[in-house]
């Protein structure tokens, strides 16, 4: 499987089943986004997917790259948004790429050509020589995005990478990764808790309490009702707790 696969991954925390033999597929240049209320287990499955965490329970391959065995490749195939910001806010936007190229052994013209690649995908070249504190929290965060893209990664995943963003750079980021998905066969595992941020062609992975839910593309699953309505009658969640959290 050359896109991302989970394989009845479980985590716990103690005695606590954060996650319960999740499995799931995003095949190669699909939109996935994995969607949960806050506790669903969101957080604890990125950081399996991203090493931070291991578990022995099931199985995590990125790019037909098995993150138990061949942890160093599979990871090299994997771009990363963490929810918390991480630019060094004195550096421009260029120096972030470039330190972040050549973490990856990029350098010289080959990291400045993909650095450019990456700016121009992401629409902000023309500010690549200002510093990450001149700028607005969408334009920090298209930053990110073009960073985890400079290494030219099949996967890229990204932890609810619009928290804290007003609506007009929310909806502009979640347009820019969509495109990247159609126009570049990436394939994206998007975790979020904010139901308009799924449009209807994109798969969906819903998580609940550890569990997956369901999983389809958006528009098979809603049939008829607004995607919050079909969230909310599959959990069975009272409507007043759970409109705070979609
Ligand atoms: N260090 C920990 N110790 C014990 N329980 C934890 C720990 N971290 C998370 N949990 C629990 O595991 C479950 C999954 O948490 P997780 O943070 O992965 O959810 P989430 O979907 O990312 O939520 P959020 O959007 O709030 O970050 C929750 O019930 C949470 O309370």
């Amino acid at each position: 499987m050359q896109g991302l696969s989970v394989d009845r991954v479980s985590y716990r925390y103690g005695d606590k089943v954060a996650l319960d033999a999740v499995s799931f597929d995003v095949a190669p240049g699909r939109f996935a986004a994995l969607l949960g209320p806050n506790g669903a287990g969101k957080s604890t499955l990125f950081s399996l997917l991203t090493r931070l965490f291991t578990t022995g329970d099931g199985r995590i391959s990125i790019a037909g790259q098995d993150m138990g065995r061949t942890p160093r490749a599979a990871l090299a195939r994997m771009g990363v948004v963490f929810q918390s910001p991480t630019l060094d806010l004195d550096l421009t936007i260029r120096q972030n790429l470039s330190y972040f190229a050549a973490l990856h052994g990029l350098s010289g013209r080959d990291a400045r050509r993909r650095i450019d690649a990456a700016l121009d995908r992401l629409e902000i070249r023309a500010r690549a020589g200002e510093k990450a504190r001149n700028l607005n929290g969408g334009h920090r965060r298209r930053t990110e995005i073009a960073r985890a893209l400079v290494h030219d990664p099949s996967v890229l995943l990204l932890d609810e990478p619009t928290v804290g963003l007003d609506a007009a750079a929310r909806q502009s980021i979640t347009e820019h990764v969509h495109r990247l998905c159609a126009e570049d066969n990436l394939t994206v595992l998007w975790a979020t808790h904010l139901t308009d941020e799924v449009y209807d062609d994109d798969q969906l992975v819903l998580l609940h309490q550890g569990r997956i839910l369901a999983g389809g593309t958006c528009a098979e699953l809603r049939g008829d009702k607004s995607l919050k309505d079909y969230f909310l009658d599959l959990t069975q969640m009272p409507r007043q707790s759970t409109e705070a959290a979609l």
